[in-house]
C-alpha cells in the first residue's frame, strides 16, 4: 500500500496539508461547524431514499489511518437518491473518525458540540459517471452521509466490526466482511441537514454533498478504544463556511 504525505499528527498533519493540497483553504471545504440557528428550512428537500443489498458488503481493510468496509459497485443495489440529490448514488465504502479520547472525535459540530466518532457512508454519482475514480474530483460526484456517534451503551451492530479489527491490525491488511447491514448503523430518525463541501482528508476534494443525519447511535467507551488500535486519531477540524447555505 503507497505511503501517505499527509497524516493527522506531527509535521504533516493538518495545517500542514495546505502545502501539498492548496485546496485545503477552499471555498467549500469539510468539515464545518453547523449553527443550528443560521440553518435554512428548505421545504422543496425530500426524504432520504436508500436501498441496501447484503450481498455488496465485501471486506474490511486497514487503510493506515483508517479502516474501510468495501462494497462492491458495479450496479445499484445498494444506492440512495432523494433528499438533496439528483439520481442515483451508489455505496463505495464506509468508514468512522474519532479522537483520542472520548471527548472530541468527530468531524462535523454541532453549535460546536463535538460527538465522540462519526461514521461516513461515502456514495458516487452512478447516473452520470461511470466509477468512484471518474465521480472523485466533479461537483456532483460524491454524496457523503454522516452519522454522529455519542458514547454510551454498547452497540451489537458495530461490534460486527469492532470483533474483527483484531485481524487488520496492520496498514495494508484486509479481511472478508460479508452480509454485513449498513441499515443497522442508522438512527431510528432520517432527518437531515445537508451542505455541499469537500473530501475531509487530501486529496481535499470539493465534489460532496454532504447529508449529516441529526440523530446519533451509541457505541460504548470499550468498542471506541479498539478503535484506536488501529490509529489514535483521524479526525479534521471544522474548516470556514466561506459563505455556504446549510438546509434541512
Ligand atoms: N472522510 S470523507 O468521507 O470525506 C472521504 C471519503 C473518501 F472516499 C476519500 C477521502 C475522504 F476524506
Ligand atoms: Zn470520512
Amino acid at each position: 500500500m503507497a505511503s501517505l504525505n499527509w497524516s493527522y499528527q506531527g509535521s504533516n498533519g493538518p495545517d500542514q496539508w495546505h502545502k501539498l493540497y492548496p485546496i485545503a483553504n477552499g471555498k467549500q471545504q469539510s468539515p464545518i461547524d453547523i449553527i443550528t440557528k443560521k440553518v435554512k428550512k428548505d421545504p422543496s428537500l425530500g426524504h432520504l431514499q436508500l436501498t441496501w443489498n447484503l450481498s455488496t458488503c465485501k471486506e474490511i481493510v486497514n487503510v493506515g489511518h483508517s479502516f474501510h468496509v468495501i462494497f462492491e459497485d458495479k450496479d445499484n443495489r445498494s444506492v440512495v437518491t432523494g433528499g438533496p440529490l439528483t439520481g442515483n448514488y451508489r455505496l463505495n465504502q464506509f468508514h468512522f473518525h474519532w479522537g483520542q479520547t472520548d471527548d472530541y472525535g468527530s468531524e462535523h459540530t454541532v453549535d460546536g458540540a463535538k460527538y465522540a466518532s462519526e461514521l461516513h457512508l461515502v456514495y458516487w454519482n452512478s447516473d452520470k459517471y461511470s466509477s468512484f475514480a471518474e465521480a472523485l474530483d466533479k461537483p456532483d460526484g460524491l454524496a457523503a452521509i454522516a452519522v454522529f456517534l455519542t458514547v454510551g451503551s454498547h452497540n451489537e451492530h458495530l461490534q460486527e466490526i469492532v470483533k474483527v479489527l483484531d485481524s487488520i491490525k496492520t496498514k495494508g491488511k484486509k479481511a472478508p466482511f460479508t452480509n454485513f447491514d449498513p441499515s443497522t448503523l442508522l438512527p431510528g430518525s432520517l432527518e437531515y441537514w445537508t451542505y455541499h463541501g469537500s473530501l475531509t482528508h487530501p486529496p481535499l476534494l470539493e465534489s460532496v454533498t454532504w447529508i449529516i443525519l441529526k440523530e446519533p447511535i451509541t457505541i460504548s467507551s470499550e468498542q471506541l478504544a479498539q478503535f484506536r488500535n488501529i490509529t489514535l486519531t483521524n479526525h479534521r477540524l471544522p474548516q470556514p463556511l466561506k459563505g455556504r447555505q446549510v438546509r434541512t
